[in-house]
């Protein structure tokens, strides 16, 4: 099987950068093709490149997943990760193990290959995570704040800014069909891995390879009651919450009485009314852990 292997030098805070020699070098010797990326987009392009059937390994964060998985979704290649990244939400949904870059690279290339459901937002491919107004704001926010604010900081002042401005869109929400909630929404988060925004466990029951996405949805919040929410969210306390609800199901129908921010995988999509999101089950082929156990559940009642 050919393999492919995709370099994001600008992923893990310039670390991936100052692997990428010896990433691309080990890469090689073990028989694959392997690229360094240019620049934004050019990740899913030789994504797309990569002949059916090939093995197309990112090397990066969640970003570069996003990309890759964009042209392998919808076709018989595969999609294998080396996680070096700031977030790994992806790689935290396939329940890989924490691994030095060689042997990461050695598990994408030559692991076996298992199937987990793959998430679809308004046609296009997401896998660990979606997420539809107040976490896509602040990440929109973020991405414009000053260049000397990073890290933590740079979060806080987007939250700063959203908080000051809190005005909650009205949210219409469908699922397999069934009308479930009309109201304020502070969020709605519709999830096929359990954390996002790099290990927030916003929807600790999600399970890739259970055939349903999890929709976490927040209702009506102040801006005290975000604040009281948000180390709720960070502990995974957060769904005893009033406003808190949750869903599963293949097919949410999401309408907006005004445009609301979005992202797939961490990634901005740009702002829309409505969002349709569907559900392939098991419609992607990956390389995870060999085993990767699934979440515990109690025991159906006899
Ligand atoms: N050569 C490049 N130069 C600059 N940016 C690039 C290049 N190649 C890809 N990118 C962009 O880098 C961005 C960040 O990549 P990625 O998200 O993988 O890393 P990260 O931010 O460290 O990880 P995470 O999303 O897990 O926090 C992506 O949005 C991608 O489009």
């Amino acid at each position: 099987m050919e393999a492919w292997v995709i370099v994001n030098p600008a992923a893990g805070r310039g670390r991936v950068g100052r692997l990428s020699g010896a990433i691309l070098r080990a890469a090689r010797e073990k028989g694959a093709r392997a690229f360094l990326t240019e620049g934004p987009g050019h990740a899913a392009e030789l994504a797309r490149q990569a002949p059916n059937g090939a093995r197309v390994v990112a090397v990066g964060g969640d970003g570069t997943v996003h990309e890759a998985l964009s042209g392998v979704a919808g076709t018989d290649k595969a999609l294998g990760v080396v996680p070096i990244g700031s977030g790994n939400d992806f790689a935290r949904m396939l329940r890989l193990r924490r691994r030095p870059w060689p042997e990461a690279l050695a598990h994408a290339l030559f692991a076996p290959l298992r199937a987990v459901d793959l998430g679809y937002v308004n046609g296009l491919p997401f896998g660990a995570s979606l997420g539809l107004g107040f976490d896509a704001l602040v990440a929109r926010k973020a991405f414009s704040a000053p260049p000397f604010l990073r890290g933590m900081p740079r979060y806080l002042y987007a939250l700063a800014l959203v908080l000051k401005d809190l005005n909650l869109p009205s949210a219409r929400v469908q699922v397999d069909g069934e009308e479930v909630y009309q109201g304020p929404a502070l969020l709605l988060a519709v999830m096929n891995g359990p954390t996002y925004g790099g290990g927030i466990p916003i929807a600790p029951m999600a399970d890739p390879a259970d055939g349903a996405l999890h929709g976490v949805l927040a209702g009506r919040f102040s801006r005290l009651g975000v604040l009281g929410i948000l180390p709720r969210l960070l502990l995974g306390r957060h769904l005893g919450h009033k406003e808190v609800r949750v869903y599963a199901g293949g097919h949410f129908a999401v309408e907006f009485d005004r445009p609301v921010e979005a992202h797939a995988d961490g990634e901005l999509l740009g702002a829309a009314l409505r969002f349709q999101v569907e559900l392939k089950p098991l419609g992607l082929l990956v390389v995870g852990e060999e085993e990767m156990p699934r979440q515990a559940r109690p025991a159906p009642a006899v």
